[in-house]
């Protein structure tokens, strides 16, 4: 980032107002009237009815449409472990996603946590307060353990953002990425660099898509995961693979995809010049991705290039996946987020990039034209569309699978975030 970039990132984050978020009301409270149904005595009337069924906090408070962003600032971005409150402005900033493209409330909530457990019992004991909860940049992998015993523990959707989100995107993304190499994901050979929370679910989810767990190489710090190592914790094991194969200068060569989920310029120009014909590059890493775009491009000008941030065609962050996953989730009142979600939103995203792009979309990027193929490989975020597929997806998904507490929306689909309450 450039210094007058920094400078004025910093000036967007404290003026007029310090952070991105704030809290309003939706009921006047103009008259005495008001206040004594707002607050004493009228307040007590739905105190009552919530003892009698917890089910009517979603009738009388704004539990059904509140998600809590929750994170302990273990892995923040790309950045590393800054603790809890230095991750604030991304969750806050999260809060913003949820609100401007689906429509949802949240609060952020920092944990000051000593250990996984402190941080499972602390969340456990506020979830009532909430329809859903998005738990953000935490370190791999406690994080793994963390998801799962919230999970159980709670009978509202908790859904871990930079493993499942991430995930979602790079899937839809890589299907049509591939499609356009004239390749296949069962054929494809995957060089994943990285080993941590978005790294892993990533590869887990290509492999549910198609691709063959003998043909990803993954790579930690220590180099190549495979089999002959005695360091792997259970999630990296599940991508050991017998090769001889030891560097990331080994295994990229002749790779037909790398996805980095690692840290900023990890991988050099001549790396990127040994991969095969069409070479699919997804540098994830935020806001550094690992090869810059404009480097990868003079190397290979065949690349099909993804990076995580905005100012780069093909955007693949999990912007384009958790506010609508969540609005969906919500709108049945699905007690978890499952696999057929998942894959159901990865659909919806992959054949949305197919369509044709709508003006609306053209003029937010002030340009003329937007056509599938190696320049647009997934939706934008400023396509209103998202909000029309993906919670219909998700919702229909949750109904199928037998997680939704609630019939299929009948305000949907919708086209913009002033229907979200029908
Ligand atoms: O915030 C972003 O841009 C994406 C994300 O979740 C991360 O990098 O941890
Ligand atoms: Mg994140």
């Amino acid at each position: 980032m450039s210094d007058a970039m920094k400078k004025a990132a910093l000036q967007y984050h404290a003026e007029p107002i310090p952070g991105k978020l704030s809290v309003e009301l939706t009921k006047p409270t103009e008259t005495a009237k008001d206040l004594a149904l707002a607050y004493s005595p009228g307040v007590a009337e739905p105190c009552r009815e919530i003892a009698a069924d917890p089910e009517n906090a979603y009738l009388y408070t704004g539990k059904g449409n509140l998600v809590a962003v929750i994170s302990d600032g273990t892995a923040i971005l790309g950045l590393g472990n800054l603790g809890p409150l230095a991750s604030k402005p991304v969750m806050e900033g999260k809060g913003v996603l949820f609100k401007r493209f689906a429509g949802i409330n949240s609060v952020d909530v920092e944990i000051d946590a000593e250990s996984p457990q402190a941080f499972i019992d602390t969340v456990r004991r506020i979830a009532i307060t909430y329809g859903g909860i998005n738990l953000e940049d935490i370190k791999a992998p406690e994080c793994f353990e963390i998801e799962q015993a919230l999970i159980e523990q709670c009978n509202i959707p908790v859904f871990h953002d930079d493993q499942h989100g991430t995930a979602i995107v790079t899937a839809a993304g890589m299907l049509n990425a591939l499609d356009i190499a004239g390749k296949t994901l069962a054929d494809a050979r995957i060089v994943c660099l990285g080993a941590g929370a978005a790294a892993i679910a990533c590869m887990k989810l290509l492999v549910a898509s198609g691709a063959k767990v003998e043909n990803i190489f993954m790579l930690d710090r220590k180099g190549v995961i495979h089999s002959g190592r005695d360091d792997l914790n259970q999630y990296k094991a599940m991508f050991a693979t017998e090769t001889e194969l030891r560097t990331l200068d080994d295994a990229i060569d002749g790779a037909d995809v790398f996805v980095g989920l690692s840290g900023p310029n990890l991988l050099k120009a001549d790396q990127l010049k040994k991969m095969a014909d069409k070479p699919v590059v997804f540098a994830c890493s935020n806001p550094d991705p690992e090869i810059h775009p404009d480097i990868a491009r003079e190397a290979r000008p065949d690349v099909i290039m993804a990076t995580g941030r905005s100012d780069y065609p093909n955007q693949v962050n999990n912007v384009l996946g958790f506010p609508f996953i969540f609005r969906g989730a919500l709108d049945v009142r699905a007690t978890r987020i499952n696999e057929e979600m998942k894959l159901a939103a990865v659909h919806a995203l992959k054949d949305l990039a197919r369509e044709p792009v709508p003006q609306a979309v053209l003029d937010a990027y002030e340009i003329d034209s937007l056509e599938f193929g190696p320049g647009y490989i997934i939706p934008t975020p400023m396509d209103t569309r998202l909000l029309e597929r993906l919670p219909a997806a998700v919702a229909q998904a949750a109904i199928d699978s037998g997680v939704a507490r609630k019939p299929y929306p009948a305000h949907y689909p919708l086209t913009n975030t002033d229907q979200v309450y029908g």
